[in-house]
């Protein structure tokens, strides 16, 4: 990377005078241009509500692995519920044919599902019931909590990058007021084995939506992104920051002026031991159902015409989502 990895002030944006957040927005856009990834301290999500999910994820993955089966995807393409190991290639979104990614995940969809919505599509994906566990007993509730206090910070970051589209800080709201983003807690476990050839604990892979906050295991290593000189780069670990990147959908949006970067989660380096278990909660935000996906004009100079059709924001996502599961 040409530059250290970026750290942004989300506080400084919201309290700042309107100057001061084109200042700030401009700065977002250049990033955005680059690599789309950044970390964002000054959140305001209480570290009491990442602690409690925290603990009670750990919680979930420890259970024996007949319990965790209880909870399963109970078919294959089905969003939610507990994906065991060996179930999913993230390399396969991009026709990269891999052994199957080494982690587990636990995903989970909207907490409430607006009446208006109707479309079988929608009610049979993102609006499939989020399968839940019976132990850890404060799971449900440490896990809606955080989703709750990360919807607000996505839409809080959302009007960062309004403002760094040089659009009115509130343009994205009509899109995102019901939004089918999704939470995943991913479990990367201690590696007994050596990999397969090729083999990583995340295959390279963009995300799918408009945006993602990911919350890696505090110092932990393992996350890349490749950079705009074509290099696997290392996220650092920064404390008390979440890590947040653009996906294809918000790409698309910009007409490519914004790029979702390729990343991926290499195998523990000998250096932690060679094998040490990584955990991470990635939280991804998705527009609402039936939001059109259209060019913004604001990024298109005069004359240039706009790379991509319209899209409708959740079977855009449903058609990506199918391509990666085994
Ligand atoms: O666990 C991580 O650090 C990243 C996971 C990721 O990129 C994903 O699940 O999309
Ligand atoms: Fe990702």
């Amino acid at each position: 990377m040409t530059q250290p990895f970026p750290v942004f002030d989300l506080s400084a944006f919201e309290q700042g005078d309107a100057s001061e957040k084109k200042r700030l927005g401009e700065v977002v856009d250049a990033i955005c241009r680059e690599t789309g990834f950044l970390a964002i301290r000054n959140h305001g999500v209480p570290q009491t509500v990442i602690d409690a999910v925290w603990a009670n994820a750990r919680a979930f993955f420890d259970l024996p692995a007949e319990e965790k089966q209880r909870v399963r995807a109970p078919y294959k393409g089905y969003p939610y519920g507990y994906l065991g190991p060996e179930l999913e290639a993230l390399a396969k979104s991009r026709d990269v044919d891999s052994p199957p990614d080494l982690k587990e995940s636990f995903n989970g969809g909207p907490l409430v599902q607006p009446a208006s919505i109707t479309d079988p599509e929608a009610l049979a994906f993102c609006y499939a019931e989020t399968i839940w566990p019976e132990r850890p007993d404060g799971f449900v509730d440490a896990w809606k909590a955080y989703y709750a206090a990360l919807e607000d910070l996505a839409a809080r970051v959302m009007r960062l990058f309004a403002v760094a589209l040089d659009l009115p800080e509130t343009y994205f709201e009509p899109f995102i007021n019901t939004p089918i983003s999704a939470l995943r807690g991913l479990n990367y476990p201690k590696q007994h084995v050596p990999p397969k050839p090729g083999q990583l604990r995340a295959g390279a892979h963009t995300d799918y939506g408009s945006l993602t906050i990911l919350l890696p295991q505090a110092g932990s290593k393992g996350l890349e992104i490749i950079t705009p000189d074509g290099q696997w780069t290392p996220v650092p670990p920064v404390d008390g920051a979440f890590v947040i990147n653009i996906g294809d959908l918000m790409a698309r949006w910009t007409n490519d002026r914004w790029v979702s970067t390729l990343h991926r989660v290499v195998n523990p380096s000998p250096d932690e031991g060679g094998m040490a278990r990584r955990q991470s909660l990635a939280f991804f935000h998705q527009p609402n159902w039936d939001a059109q996906i259209t060019v913004l004009d604001a990024c298109l100079s005069p004359g240039e015409v706009a790379k991509y059709p319209p899209v409708l924001s959740g079977p855009y996502l449903m058609s990506k989502f199918k391509a990666t599961t085994a």
